[in-house]
Order: structure tokens, then sequence, then C-alpha cells
């Protein structure tokens, strides 16, 4: 399963520095001034594991250990406007449209050099900006679609639905759509449809030596978003700028530097971090699952220990087998499910049956 994750937001919010944070390598410009990112900036981010894949590939003896990764896309900000043509992130629409999820990142700090495209710092008026935004393109993708002369039946009804709510100000997610109705309309790949993690973006100091507070006052932001509902929406609170400084420093570095400045939990803060924090919180509100597959066969042939993301829903090992490949799926005799936890404590794994454990 490939998941895509889109950086939306006001232009100069901190989203290509999240991106970069995320990355742990410097990929987008980020620069102080809006529409610095055009063309979007897309990397793949590994879903941290606590090591697992390393020690599984340890044990089945394999040569290599390939991690699962999200695909995070940074695109251009959005303006007022934007769905009817104004500023240039509505170009890049469709590759939000692509995406699973949307982190919402809104600019939470008031560094005064850094510009603001409305000249003041407001979270929640500048995330109802572009929660706007997505909810009008929606409302004209949705209209084009109806207005077409294939669009008939579950689709057309199902549409016609949300058109409502949308003009009733309800993202397409908070109109009640049964599952199948949102399948029956997937294709069109609804930005209001899709879950959003809002990401206030504050500044380093209240991120370092304040959290508490930082994350009180967000929580009191989501809650006045109109366009936001809690029950399906998430919030965290970051530091881009701060994450960003950071990334450059290897593991011990961070940690000297956490305790040189102070950081009230240096080690735990280290654990609060984006790159490893995001890419859960995705796995988590998407409801997904992590699945190690290792060699069957001979070491010498032993090749790859792998993870994948399933949904945690109801998948067959027949569906799994599929995934990774058709002939395997065809010649599916029977199939081992094994705790990964449970795995890693036994020295190796070999065909016949697991070794004592250490
Ligand atoms: N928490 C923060 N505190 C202070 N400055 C920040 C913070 N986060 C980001 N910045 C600064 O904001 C500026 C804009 O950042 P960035 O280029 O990442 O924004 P963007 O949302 O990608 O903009 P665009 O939409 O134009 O591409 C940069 O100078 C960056 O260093
Ligand atoms: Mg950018």
């Amino acid at each position: 399963m490939k998941v895509k994750v889109a950086l939306v937001g006001l232009p100069n919010v901190g989203k290509s520095t999240l991106f970069n944070a995320i990355a742990q390598k410097s990929i987008a410009d980020a620069k102080n001034f809006p529409f610095c990112t055009i063309e979007p900036n897309v990397t793949p981010i590994p879903i941290p594991d606590d090591n697992l894949l390393h020690k599984l590939a340890l044990v089945a003896k394999s040569k290599k250990a390939l991690p699962a990764h999200i695909f995070l896309v940074d695109v251009a900000g959005l303006v007022k406007g934007a769905s009817r043509g104004e500023g240039l992130g509505n170009q890049f629409l469709a590759t939000v449209r692509e995406c699973n999820l949307i982190i919402h990142v809104v600019r939470s700090h008031d560094d005064a050099d850094v510009i603001h495209v409305d000249g003041k710092v407001d979270p929640v008026a500048d995330a109802e900006v572009v929660n706007l935004e997505l909810l009008l393109a929606d409302l004209s993708h949705v209209q084009r679609r109806l207005e077409k002369s294939t669009c008939i039946g579950d689709e057309k009804e199902v549409l016609l639905k949300v058109e409502k709510g949308l003009e009733n100000g309800l993202p397409a997610r908070s109109i009640g759509l049964s599952s199948s109705e949102e399948f029956s309309i997937k294709s069109l790949g609804l930005l209001t449809l899709k879950p959003v993690v809002y990401i206030f973006n504050v500044d380093e100091v209240d991120y370092i030596y304040d959290r508490d507070t930082s994350m009180a006052t967000a929580e009191a932001y989501a809650k006045q978003l109109q366009y936001c509902d809690l029950e399906k929406d998430s919030f965290a609170v970051v530091s881009a700028k701060f994450e960003n400084e950071l990334s450059t420093k290897s593991d011990e570095e961070k940690r000297v530097y956490l305790d040189s400045i102070g950081a009230v939990d240096g080690l735990n803060l280290n654990e609060q971090l984006s790159y490893r924090r995001l890419p859960l919180l995705v796995k988590d509100v998407l409801d997904l699952e992590l699945v190690y597959t290792g060699p069957g066969v001979s070491p010498e042939r032993s090749q790859t220990t792998k993870t994948h993301i399933i949904p945690s829903k109801s998948i067959s090992v027949l569906d799994l087998a599929g995934k990774l490949h058709g002939d395997i799926q065809k010649g599916v005799m029977n199939a081992e499910v094994i705790r990964a936890t449970d795995l890693i404590q036994y020295e190796t794994y070999g065909r016949q049956r697991l070794c004592a454990p250490k």
C-alpha cells in the first residue's frame, strides 16, 4: 500500500521547513518569502518500529532489510481565492487529491521577521482560509463531475448529498457517509474527505520549555475551527525551525545539545520530534499496521526481510500474498503468522522450526 501525505497551509507558514525536518535532510527550499515552493517536493519517510525490522532481519539472516515508507508531499501555499485560481497552490491540488491524509500546517509563532501573507498572525483565521478553499475546491470538483453524463447511479446520488453538505459548510468527511458511499466516490479524491492532522508551528522557546501550554493553546485553536471535526481530525504542536536545526545532528549530538540548552526533558524531547512522531501519527490516523515478510528459503538464497504497510482492518493472508506477488498468491497453501515481537526472541528462523530462544 502506498501511503501519501500532503503538507498544506498558507504560504510561508513552515511547510517546507517541516518537510526537511521530517526527512532529516535539506531537500525543499525553505526561505522567508511566500510561494518559495512551487513544484511539489516528495520524499519517502521510514515508519519507526523500535528496530523490529533489523532484529527480524538478523533472525532470518537476511542480506537486506527494507523498511516501509510513507511519502511526504510538500506543495505550494494556498491563499484566499485559491479555488478560483488565486496564487499557485490550486494548481497542485490534483497532487493533494492523490494523497491519503492532509497535514495542515498552521503558523502559531510570532517571529516578526517572518512574512505573513495577510500581515498578521491569527492561527484560527488562517486555518479557516485554507479549510474554506479546500471546501470550495471540492464543491466545484463535485459540480463539474455532476455535469458529466457518465455520472450516474450511486455515484450521482452520493455526490448530490456531498454537494448539499459542502454548500452548508460541511467537509465531506463530516457528512456521515457510509463506507460504501465513500467507496462510490473514491476516485474523485475529495480533499475534505481526507483525515486532517493540524500541526501548529510554534516558537522554538515555547516548544522547548513550555510544551504543555503550547498544546493547550493548540487545542483551544482546534476547537474554534468551524471546519475541523475533532472526532476525525487530530492536532499536534511542532517547532519546525527548531526541528530543522536539530535534523542535521546525530542522535548523540541531539542529546548533548538538548541537555546544553536545558530542555526540560532532553531525551524525551528527542522522542517527540516530528520525524519519529508524525509517521506514527499518520499510521494511527489511517489505521494502518506493519507486517514483515522474510525469506522462506535457505540462507544462500535468502535476500530480504521487508516491512509492508497494510490497513489494520480485515486483510487476509491471501490478500497479503497477492500484494507481494501474484504468483505467491496463486501458490499459497498455508501460512505461518507470528507476532514479530515474539519472533525476535529466537536465534534463527528456519524452514523447519524456530530454533532455541536467545
Ligand atoms: N517555528 C518557526 N519559528 C520561526 N520561524 C519559522 C518557524 N518555522 C518556519 N520558520 C521560518 O519561516 C520561513 C518560511 O518557511 P517555509 O519556506 O518552510 O514556509 P512554506 O510554508 O514552505 O512557504 P511556501 O508556501 O512559500 O513554500 C522560513 O524562513 C523558516 O525558517
Ligand atoms: Mg515551501
